[in-house]
């Protein structure tokens, strides 16, 4: 991607969300032309209530994600499983070879948004990494132990020693993303991991520090696991976003919640940013110089991983005097979900941009 001088105006591929919960029912139909409208492909999360754990599950649940699509958006799910010391190699096998499993996430029991099904001894699971590995389909990782005695804010850092470690050495031919990596510790080790080990970003990881919590009064918002940590860890994430570097990548993490089941007593984690990524990134990238960058991230070096090629769709994104006036929320069967707010103005716009 070549950038003319004024830096303002440019085309790049039509960018995809590797990391995304899009729900189901009422909020999937919400959520989904939120995600839709700007991505060309997604990995679907499969966190659902009850999680999908076997390849019928994914391919019911991406027959629901296809009915709720609306007309003339062209968006394509990948589907995941959700890894449990149940899982059987050979259904895993089988929806990999289908075409239709394009990657399996490990959840530790208890990490995060119903995650009760996930794995409590990583050791039951590695009958299935070996599988995976030889197969070659990448274990996607919310990389977190939930030790109660682990400082919130020390548990990716904890868990890259006790459990992603192992598994790297154990599988060196298996494919490995850490997702929403949110610390230093976790964009070193992705970098000293080769090039069989990746890492997803999400948007308001590059935006807010933990102080976006907790100052002047606590904003529920902006809560989300692994939760934001301190601001070196924040300008990690962002150089290596902007590095160009391929095993950095954009997944949004956009996690709607109810208004509601925020904004409580025990609010839920997750952040919802679908529809305003494109144009926070736009002006992330534009205050660390690396608009030229920008395409790497969130198009070419996510499909380059997984072994897909880029969208042939391009968008043009440019800025504009005047900012963005963007909803603030949306209606979900009588409630609401608040998309995040970066904290500043947005001039960054785009449209599609095919001939
Ligand atoms: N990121 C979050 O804070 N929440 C996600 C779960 C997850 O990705 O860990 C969700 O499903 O709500
Ligand atoms: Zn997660
Ligand atoms: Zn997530």
């Amino acid at each position: 991607m070549s950038l003319p001088d004024n830096q303002t105006d440019f085309i790049v591929r039509r960018p995809d969300d590797w990391h995304l919960h899009l729900r189901d029912g009422e909020m999937l139909k919400a959520v989904l032309p939120h995600s839709s409208a700007h991505f060309g492909r997604a990995i679907i999360m499969p966190n659902l209530v009850p999680p999908v754990v076997k390849t019928s599950d994914a391919e019911a649940y991406l027959g629901r994600i296809q009915t709720a699509l609306p007309e003339g958006h062209h968006f394509e799910p990948l589907m995941t499983l959700y890894l449990t010391e149940r899982t059987e190699p050979a259904d895993v096998e089988l929806g990999v070879k289908s075409g239709l499993i394009k990657a399996l996430k490990l959840y530790p029991a208890g990490a995060t948004t119903n995650s009760d099904s996930g794995v409590r001894n990583i050791e039951a699971v590695y009958p299935v990494l070996e599988k995976m590995a030889e197969i070659d389909v990448p274990l996607l990782v919310h990389g977190e132990v939930t030790d109660a005695d682990i400082d919130i804010f020390d548990r990716e850092a904890v868990f890259i020693d006790r459990v992603l470690t192992p598994i790297r050495e154990r599988f060196p031919s298996l494919r490995i993303v850490m997702e929403h990596v949110t610390t230093e510790d976790g964009v070193n080790f992705v970098k000293g991991a080769g090039d069989k080990t990746a890492a997803t970003i999400t948007t308001h990881h590059l935006i807010i520090n933990r102080n976006a919590i907790l100052v002047g009064g606590i904003k529920p918002h902006y809560y989300c696991l692994p939760v934001a940590k301190r601001e070196k860890h924040r300008l990690a994430l962002r150089a290596a976003a902007s590095s160009g570097d391929g095993r950095f990548f954009l997944g949004t993490d956009s996690a709607p919640h109810s208004k509601s089941a925020k904004e409580c007593a025990c609010g839920c984690a997750g952040v919802f940013n679908a529809p305003n990524t494109v144009n926070c990134l736009a002006h992330v990238f534009e205050e660390d110089g690396a608009l030229d960058k920008l395409e790497a991230f969130m198009s070419l070096n996510g499909p380059a991983f997984y072994g897909l090629p880029a969208n042939e769709e391009r968008i043009r994104l440019f800025k504009t005097d005047a900012p963005l006036v963007l909803e603030d929320k949306i209606t979900v069967d009588g409630d609401e979900v608040v998309v995040f707010d970066p904290g500043f103005p947005l001039f960054w716009r785009y449209e599609t941009a095919n001939a």
